[in-house]
């Protein structure tokens, strides 16, 4: 009996430690080394100047060159990896722990859904990117939460059984699309759409900002500004290091006279908007409230983004106590998600994954569930 408990109890650990092994391995098989190491310092540059909520461009760009030997880096994100798994090494482990719940995807558009490039009006999805999402939001309630203006967002995903919130959150859109259940019933329609702005009064105030920094930033090479509705960016991906000091100070007087406006950082981009304590995390607790899923213990929110941004909706499932974040990134980062994707080809799987196993799943009920 005593060697019968002892056999039981060090199968579990031994099983335990396999699950964690595989967990990490599973991210490994999926990269060549090589690629990894190119690749995080490709993003290392990326994000230097990105991220930070009071950012200070010209001291970041200055710490450019000083960059880690490779080797450093790939340990590093190994022994990142180990406390943010990858989600596609424990897709089996995530699911199985989901099964019978309710699903609620959420996902961040720039740097999740499309590659990072240049020009931001250029930051296409491909066609296979949009077919998983479309696929997956067949299966689960979709909602696509990003910094962009909401027509903007939606305009590069083309889908309309998805949800778009634009603006951080700002701007949430909630149209009369069905809701279904677990186990695939129809559970609620919403006979009308619901619109939500909790920044509406700052519009005329955002416009004149608008307007000023356009004159302020002008003459900077390659600074560009993106009006995303309830707030702007000011981009500096293509602006010269040594002017990246001139245009945070320009950025900086404009603001100066707008007391109720803030200025965050992500990826190589100022943003301004109004302060107000909204945020991505918020905007998923609203769509979770206007879909009747809030209080329901068996909802889990599967969140991915990659930027800064994306920490408030982390934050809000870990205090939920139930569901994914998934942060995408090819660097360590300090970060409240739990799993972790390389980059968005391997949200693309993640995806894909996700809609076959639901898939799956359904056409395996017994007869008399269907
Ligand atoms: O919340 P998101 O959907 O991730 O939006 C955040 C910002 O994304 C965009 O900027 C980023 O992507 C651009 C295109 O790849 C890139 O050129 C830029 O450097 C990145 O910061 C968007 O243009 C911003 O307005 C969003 O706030």
């Amino acid at each position: 009996m005593k060697y019968m408990f002892l056999f039981i109890v060090s199968f579990k650990i031994i099983k335990k430690k396999f699950t964690k092994l595989n967990e990490i391995m599973g991210f490994q098989r999926s990269h060549s080394s090589q690629l990894k190491v190119q690749t995080i310092l490709k993003a290392k540059e990326d994000e230097t100047c990105g991220g930070g909520e009071a950012p200070s461009f010209s001291l970041r760009a200055s710490n450019q060159s000083h960059y880690h030997n490779n080797k450093l880096m790939s340990s590093n994100y190994d022994s990142w990896l180990v406390k943010h798994p990858c989600a596609l090494g424990s897709f089996d482990r995530m699911m199985k722990a989901a099964k019978g719940k309710r699903i609620v995807v959420f996902l961040d558009y720039d740097g999740t859904l499309s590659p990072i490039v240049d020009d931001p009006d250029r930051a296409f999805m491909s066609d296979e990117m949009r077919a998983a999402v479309c696929e997956v939001a067949k299966y689960f309630p979709t909602a696509i939460i990003s910094g962009r203006s909401r027509d903007k967002v939606k305009e590069f995903v083309k889908l309309s059984n998805v949800y778009y919130a634009g603006s951080h959150g700002m701007d949430i859109m909630v149209p009369a699309i069905p809701v279904e259940s677990s186990d695939g019933k129809l559970l609620n329609t919403m006979d009308t759409e619901v619109l939500f702005q909790p920044a509406k009064k700052f519009l005329p105030e955002i416009i004149e900002i608008f307007t000023l920094l356009k004159e302020k930033t002008k003459e900077i090479q390659g600074a560009r500004l993106e009006d995303n509705g309830f707030c702007i960016s000011v981009h500096f991906r293509q602006v010269r290091q040594e002017d990246y000091g001139k245009l945070e100070e320009r950025v900086k007087s404009v603001l100066e006279n707008h007391s109720e406006f803030c200025l965050t950082g992500g990826r190589k981009v100022m943003e301004i908007r109004p302060s107000i304590e909204w945020n991505k995390g918020h905007a998923l607790e609203y769509f979770l409230d206007t879909l009747g899923l809030s209080n329901s213990s068996d909802v889990i929110p599967i969140y991915i983004g990659d930027d800064r941004t994306d920490e408030d909706a982390f934050k809000v499932i870990q205090s939920r106590g139930q569901g994914y974040p998934i942060i995408v990134s090819s660097i360590p980062k300090d970060t409240k998600a739990g799993y972790s994707l390389l980059d968005p080809s391997e949200v693309l799987t993640f995806l894909q994954r996700l809609a076959r196993w639901r898939k799956t799943s359904l056409s395996n009920r017994p007869l008399h569930q269907v």
